[in-house]
């Protein structure tokens, strides 16, 4: 039988990695129109780590959580997310390859307007496939304070109460990856605070990778590591 190599198996003392990007570049448009985006990107995340992901308005920063959590496919370069090689997959397969794997929290929350709270967490779960998705969706949102407003449509909640949804929606399959791009920015302080917390303690309890675009210092203290883009390439690379 052959041996099934992976970039993320370290040696037996260090821990796995959830992304693992070698020279990624991302090039949008062809010919004299096009623009280089990302423009070599290596990067290593063990698994489990906080990463606060900075840098100017334009640096690529959204981009490049697009590329990591599979919604836009690299020009060219290597990428291992989760164990799984992003670039050799089809359409079909990445799409089964982020499912219930990847948990993504943004800054508008994106929740479906016609559904409830309990429906927004569900679903996702239901389309997984997994069993009890009800309760489970309930158990997560109850886990984030929002236990008693299963049945209220995302119109009917506050920004801070729709991102505790969008929050319970990206941790309840229980992701190895979680990827927040300004998750507090559509919120005001004290409410973005509470949000923040709320995320770190989710994100400890589940043992995910957070990866998580911000413009905030204090957010990015909390993290373990900060990576600042500029120009499309990694300028700067901390670990606190
Ligand atoms: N579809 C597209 N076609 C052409 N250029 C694009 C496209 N999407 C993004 N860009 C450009 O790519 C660059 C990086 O954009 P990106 O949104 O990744 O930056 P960002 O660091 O997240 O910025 P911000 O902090 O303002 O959100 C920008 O110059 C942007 O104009």
């Amino acid at each position: 039988m052959g041996h099934v190599t992976s970039l993320s198996t370290g040696p037996a003392d260090t821990p796995p990695s959830s992304i693992v990007a070698r020279d990624l570049r991302l090039t949008l448009g062809s010919g004299a129109s096009a623009v280089e985006i990302l423009r070599g990107i290596d990067l290593t995340v063990p698994q489990g780590q906080t990463l606060a992901l900075l840098g100017p308005s334009g640096s690529g920063k959204s981009s490049l959580m697009a590329v990591l959590s599979g919604l836009e496919r690299a020009s060219s370069g290597t990428l291992e997310v989760a164990g799984q090689d992003f670039a050799a997959l089809d359409e079909d397969a990445l799409a089964r390859a982020r499912r219930g794997r990847i948990g993504i929290v943004l800054q508008a929350f994106h929740l479906l307007p016609t559904m409830t709270a309990l429906e927004n967490v569900a679903t996702p779960l239901e389309l997984a496939g997994m069993d009890g998705a009800r309760d489970r969706a309930e158990a997560e949102l109850a886990a984030v304070g929002l236990g008693h407003r299963l049945t209220h449509y995302p119109a009917q909640l506050s920004g801070g109460e729709q991102q505790r949804v969008a929050i319970a929606r990206a941790t309840a399959p229980r992701p190895v990856l979680i990827f927040a791009d300004e998750p507090t920015g559509n919120l005001d302080a004290a409410t973005g605070e509470a949000i923040v917390e709320l995320l770190f303690a989710r994100r400890a309890e589940t043992g995910a990778t957070l990866l998580i675009i911000t413009h905030d210092a204090s957010l990015a203290e909390k993290c373990q590591r900060v990576v600042t883009l500029a120009d499309g390439h990694i300028a700067n690379d901390t670990r606190g």
